[in-house]
Formats: structure tokens, C-alpha cells, sequence
């Protein structure tokens, strides 16, 4: 019985001759490399001399091979071509491999969002403001002298936002402990009313429940100018009633400011002047610290208007301080509290220790991360839109488990406003401009460019141009304040056709009744060009947003057109044969700017020592010579428009906590 078989070399077999089994592989090879060359040679591409490619057919290909190679030379490169091959099989299974030290990058795959539940399942409201909302008149809620203060701001009809937002917001706060209002955030087109949205309830809220005067709501808000502006709407709102709204402002004394804040009683006490404060960031946190007696723990609603941009600012430090002021542990601001910790939060005259925070604005970051930053309560979503795929997609995502993109109505525009771009080389760009406003009659304009010095040139090259047709000024965050208000002013009651801005102006600033806003440098953000375009077409007001782009910028300005979700920009053309017949002017008007920054350059220079003096004291110094020509230059240019600003404001406020405490007056 074989248990096993060992198989022994076998004399007797004959030996396969080893040169024919090298023919056979070599065969196999060959059929194998044939093979595939076929299946991969679908089509060849070859280039010509223009190096423009073309298309071969593979037979083409296959009989031109044939006629040149003769047998022995086809062996012999399929030979080699089978080695690379192999070389190349291996490559590839080095390549599975992560070669240490070797620097390979992979295109990252984009990650689809997944949006929390809030975030997809917003409640949305019509951006449609030609409908007449409820009139003002009939809104029984709302306090007779509330309403006539609303009618001298020309408010007759509710925008749908404030429709549904005042009354909301009045209704959650009418509840009693233990219920906690929700945080609520609002994401509603540029102009669609949203400031009127959140103070008419606080002021509202107040008219009904206040005993004393403490500081009930703080509104912040990203710059000066729209502190001002929210700022001047809560005192028309307040006109005649017990109500007081203050603005912090870095542009007025500490001390005088801390006196309109609050009062020192005779018995030691502090009591608060204000019921509402508006305010940016910076000067809050002045006050937290230095100001004895600023007490905000009485808070009951927090506004943050321009919420994205509060949420994107990491260095922005003013609510980790105002959290700590009001001195609300971490573990206490969670979404998600027990019913004890709920009570722990609740104060002895039976109001919450947090207050409600209501995040405004027209495009409202749903980064995570970012939305955290301010931990909100169980958080409701406000959104509007009319535009119909959006609404579908609303109802679609409704039936799904996991919501994905963005939400609905992240980035709408009015409904009023019309959009165009414009296409010109680089160095065109101002005259295109010039021909465009000439040839459409634009009386009253806001341009945009990315940079000080875009905005600084552009004003003056404009203003030559036009001479004396229209009124040019430039405004940037290199000016004071004091002018940087006056050329508002200006722009405003129609003294200036055309401001000149920079992105410092893009957001929130409300000036009526612009008619067109020019994009003159390309928007690096969708958020910019939302906010840029959102200066017109307000209130309801018609308007038109023009985008200058480079022919290389086509591509970039599609892409951004489509992650807002918009269809309907149009392509408008400048006249040409316009702008052949003025070449010579701009080329005039930009030989005067060369001098005119020659002068800039040479005065930077002179001044090796510190003078104390800002960077646009120096641009004004410059410009000097400029004045003794005939030529109408920006009032960014002239000298005297500078000669009174204090130069540095800020030594006004040194040692202001200690003067404060000997100053502050005693009440009778
Ligand atoms: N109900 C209303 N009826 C008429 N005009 C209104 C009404 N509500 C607001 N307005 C006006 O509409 C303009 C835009 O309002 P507002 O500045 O509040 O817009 P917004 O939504 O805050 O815009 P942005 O996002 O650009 O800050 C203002 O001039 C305001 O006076």
C-alpha cells in the first residue's frame, strides 16, 4: 500500500529543451502585450506641430506601425515594452505603499455636511417684500406710541421677517419658569428689515415689564458705523417712552460715557441709566473692565447682528468676557440641562441668568464649529426664500434622515435686485467703468475694491474723469471717523454720486435709495459679494449689482454664482467705441495719478522719524500740489480735511477706570 509518492528525477523522460520553452514564453508575452495594446489604443492621441491634438483612428495607427517596423524590431520592442510593463506592475504595488519622506499629495475629497437637525428643518419665511405685510396700524400687541414711532420711520406695513419675528419673540419670552425661550437665529436677505425684527419686541418687552431701569438688552454689532445706525433706529424707536438706549462709542470721552451709563446714589449704590446698550466689541470690553457699577447680569435678550462675521472673528474676546461677567459656568451653557440645573439658573426675581441670544444675519455660517462659539439654547432657524428649487428641496429633505449642504435660504438676495457682470481686461477696468456709469446714467453709485490702495487710486482717476459732472469720494478705514461720517452723509442726501469703498462698508450700512452697486475688484467670498450687492435693492427698493470680471475670472464668478444657487445673472456689455474715444482722457487721468503718488512716495520717505502723524495724514501731506490745480480732486485728497481730527483719541482714555471712580457724580 503507497502511503505517499516521492516523484524522482526520472532519466528516463527526455529534457524539455530550455531555448523552446524561452520561445514559448516569449510568445505568450508577445500575445499578451498585443492584447492589451488593443484594448487600451481605443483612440491615440498625437500631437501635431501646433501641438493641437488630434484624434487617430487605431487602424490608422496600427497600418503606419506595420509599414515602418520589420519583424525583428517589433520582437524586440515588445521585449523591452513587456519589461516596462512588469517594472511598472511592480511600481504600482510599491505605490500602495507610503513611501516615508515622499511628498504626494492627493486632492482632498470634498465632505458633504450634514446638517444638525435646526439647521435643516428651518421655518421659512417669503423674502418678497412687495406684498404689504399686517399694517401697523392694527398690530393690538404693539404700543400706540410704539407704532406712531414706527410710522415716522415709514414703517406702515410689517417686512415678513418682523411678522413673524416680534411677535414671536414677545409670546416665548411671556412664559413662565421653568420654561427657557429658545436662541434663535435669523438668516434673511440684505435689507430685508431684520433690525426692525429685533428691536421692536425689546423695546416692546420693555414698554410692558419694566420696574427699574437696568441694562435689559445689549445689541452688538461688528463696526462703528452700524452700531450708529442700529443705534439711531432704537432712538426713533423709543421717542416718548420710558425707554433709554445708549450707544458705547470709542469716538466719545470714556469718562463722559461712563456717565451716561450709569450713576453713583449717595448710599453707594450703582444704578443704571440705560435699559438698552448698543455696541461693538472692543468698547463693551472697556467698559466690563473699567467701568464700577456696569452691571449686565439684568440681561434678558443678547443681539448679535452680523453674526457670522462676530462667529469668524477668533481674537473677538467680548463675549468669553461677558460670559464670565455674568458669571455662567461652562457646563451650565450646554443645549441639553436637567431640571435642576435649569433652576440653578433661574435668579431670585424669577428672570434666567442667560439671557436669549438672537443671531442675526444675511449670511448666517453653519459651521459647527463656529455656530458653537456662542452655545445656544435649543436654537430655532429663521430663514427666507422665495426661490421655488430651494422650497423643493425643503420638502425632499424633510422626508430624509440625514440632512446634507447647506440650508435653505443660506444665501438669498432680494427679490428687487437685478444682477449683471461685465467682462474687460485688468487694465481697462476703470474706463470700463467709466463708460458703464456714463452710458447708464448711474447718478448714484457704490463701488467695491478689495484693497485701501484699489480704492484710494480709483476714486482719484474716477473723479478726473468726470470732473465736474460728478461728485467721486473715496472711503476706506484709513480715514477718520469724522470724515468717514460726513462722506456718508454726503453719499446719503445726494451730494456724492459715487463712494468708493472698501469691504469696511459692505456690511449692514443702510443708505437709501443707491442705485447700483459696482463689484470693481472680484468679490473673494460669495458672503462678500452677498453682502456687497445687498447695499441696493433694499427695503423693497429696485436695484441693479454689477460684477467686474477679467476674462481668467469667468470660471471662479460662475462657481460662486452657483454655490448661491442663482440663475439669473446676465451679462451686460460696455461700449466699446465709447471707450476707444476716451482712452486718451484715462490715460491723461492716469499720468496725474503717477505724479500724485510720485509726491506720496517721496513725502513717505521724508518722514524717517515718528510724527505722530497717521498713514493718511502722510497721503494727505502729498497731495498737496494737487491743490493748485483746476482739478476737482476726492476730499480724501485734500489736506484740511484732516488739520482737526485729534490724532490719537485714544490717550483720552488712559487712567479713565480711576478717574471715573473720583468723577462719577452722586445722585440727589
Ligand atoms: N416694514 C418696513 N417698511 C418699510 N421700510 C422698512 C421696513 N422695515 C425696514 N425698512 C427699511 O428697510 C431698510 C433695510 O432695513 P434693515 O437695515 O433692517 O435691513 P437688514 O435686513 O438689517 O439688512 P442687512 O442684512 O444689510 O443689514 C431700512 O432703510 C429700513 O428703514
Amino acid at each position: 500500500m503507497d502511503l505517499f509518492v516521492i516523484n524522482r528525477y526520472d532519466e528516463s523522460k527526455p529534457e524539455i529543451d530550455s531555448k523552446s520553452r524561452e520561445e514559448k514564453i516569449l510568445e505568450k508575452l508577445q500575445k499578451k502585450i498585443k492584447n492589451k495594446k488593443l484594448k487600451k489604443d481605443d483612440s491615440f492621441i498625437i500631437e501635431d506641430k501646433n501641438s493641437i491634438k488630434e484624434e487617430v483612428p487605431i487602424e490608422k495607427i496600427n497600418e503606419e506601425k506595420s509599414e515602418i517596423k520589420d519583424e525583428e524590431n517589433v520582437s524586440q520592442m515588445e521585449i523591452e515594452n513587456s519589461e516596462s510593463s512588469k517594472i511598472k506592475e511592480e511600481m504600482h504595488e510599491v505605490e500602495q505603499f507610503t513611501v516615508l519622506g515622499e511628498q504626494k499629495f492627493e486632492e482632498p475629497q470634498a465632505i458633504e455636511m450634514i446638517l444638525p437637525y435646526w439647521l435643516a428643518n428651518p421655518e421659512i419665511l417669503k423674502s418678497d417684500l412687495s406684498v404689504p405685510g399686517k399694517a401697523v396700524s392694527e398690530l393690538n400687541y404693539i404700543n400706540e406710541i410704539l407704532r406712531k414711532n414706527l410710522c415716522t420711520l415709514k414703517v406702515k406695513n410689517l417686512f415678513p421677517v418682523q411678522e413673524k419675528l416680534i411677535p414671536w419673540i414677545l409670546n416665548v419670552n411671556k412664559k413662565p419658569i421653568p420654561f427657557r425661550p429658545k436662541d434663535v437665529c435669523v438668516s434673511a436677505s440684505t435689507g430685508s428689515g431684520k433690525t426692525l425684527a429685533y428691536a421692536v419686541p425689546i423695546v416692546q418687552h420693555l414698554i410692558e415689564n419694566k420696574v427699574e431701569c437696568k441694562i435689559t438688552a445689549l445689541i452688538m454689532l461688528p463696526v462703528f458705523e452700524l452700531a450708529t445706525q442700529v443705534a439711531q433706529v432704537f432712538e426713533k424707536l423709543c421717542n416718548n417712552l420710558k425707554v433709554r438706549s445708549l450707544l458705547l462709542s470709542k469716538h466719545r470721552d470714556f469718562v463722559n460715557e461712563q456717565h451716561l451709563v450709569i450713576e453713583k446714589t449717595s448710599d453707594g449704590k450703582f444704578n443704571s441709566k440705560v435699559d438698552i446698550i448698543i455696541s461693538t466689541g472692543g468698547r463693551l470690553v472697556e467698559h466690563l473692565f473699567y467701568t464700577e457699577g456696569f452691571d449686565l447680569r439684568s440681561l434678558k435678550f443678547l443681539v448679535v447682528d452680523e453674526a457670522d462675521h462676530a462667529m469668524s472673528q477668533v481674537h473677538n474676546d467680548w463675549y468669553h468676557h461677558l460670559i464670565q461677567h455674568l458669571g455662567i459656568k461652562d457646563e451650565l451653557q450646554s443645549n441639553r440641562l436637567s431640571y435642576r440645573d435649569l433652576i440653578s439658573l433661574v435668579k431670585d426675581d424669577g428672570s434666567f441668568k442667560i439671557p436669549q441670544k438672537l443671531l442675526f444675519s444675511a449670511t448666517l455660517s453653519q459651521d459647527p464649529e463656529k455656530i458653537s462659539t456662542f452655545n445656544l439654547f435649543q436654537p430655532k432657524l429663521f430663514t427666507t426664500t422665495d426661490n421655488k428649487e430651494d422650497l423643493i428641496k425643503y420638502q425632499e429633505r424633510k422626508l430624509q434622515e440625514n440632512q446634507r449642504g447647506a440650508f435653505i435660504g443660506k444665501y438669498t438676495t432680494p427679490a428687487e435686485l437685478k444682477e449683471f457682470y461685465t467682462i474687460t481686461e485688468y487694465k481697462l477696468k476703470p474706463l470700463t467703468l467709466y463708460a458703464l456709469i456714463k452710458k447708464n446714467n448711474w447718478r448714484k453709485f457704490l463701488c467695491f475694491t478689495n484693497t485701501i490702495e484699489t480704492s484710494h487710486r480709483l476714486s482719484f482717476v474716477l473723479q478726473m474723469l468726470f470732473g465736474k459732472e460728478l461728485a467721486i469720494e473715496e472711503l476706506s478705514s484709513l480715514l477718520p471717523v469724522k470724515i468717514r461720517q460726513r462722506m456718508l452723509q454726503k453719499f446719503s442726501n445726494g451730494e456724492v454720486n459715487g463712494l468708493i469703498c472698501t469691504d469696511a462698508l459692505a456690511r449692514g450700512i443702510d443708505v437709501p435709495k443707491v442705485d447700483v452697486v459696482i463689484s470693481y475688484d472680484f468679490p473673494k467670498l460669495i458672503k462678500t459679494y452677498i453682502h456687497r450687492v445687498g447695499r441696493t435693492a433694499r427695503g423693497g427698493n429696485q436695484g441693479i449689482a454689477v460684477t467686474i470680471i477679467a476674462p481668467d475670472q469667468i470660471k471662479y464668478f460662475e462657481r460662486m454664482i452657483q454655490t448661491a444657487n442663482k440663475q439669473k445673472v446676465q451679462e451686460i456689455k460696455s461700449d466699446r467705441v465709447f471707450e476707444e474715444e476716451n482712452a486718451l482722457n484715462f490715460a491723461n487721468a492716469q499720468k496725474k495719478l503717477r505724479k500724485a503718488l510720485e509726491i506720496e512716495e517721496k513725502e513717505r520717505k521724508n518722514v524717517s522719524k515718528p510724527t505722530g502723524l497717521s498713514l493718511f495724514e502722510k497721503l494727505q501731506k502729498q497731495v498737496k500740489p494737487i491743490e493748485t490745480n483746476t482739478d476737482i480732486v476726492p476730499e480724501s485728497w485734500k489736506i484740511e480735511n484732516i488739520k482737526n481730527e485729534p490724532i490719537n483719541q485714544k490717550k483720552n482714555f488712559k487712567m479713565k477706570d480711576k478717574k471715573f471712580k473720583k468723577n462719577v457724580s452722586v445722585a440727589n
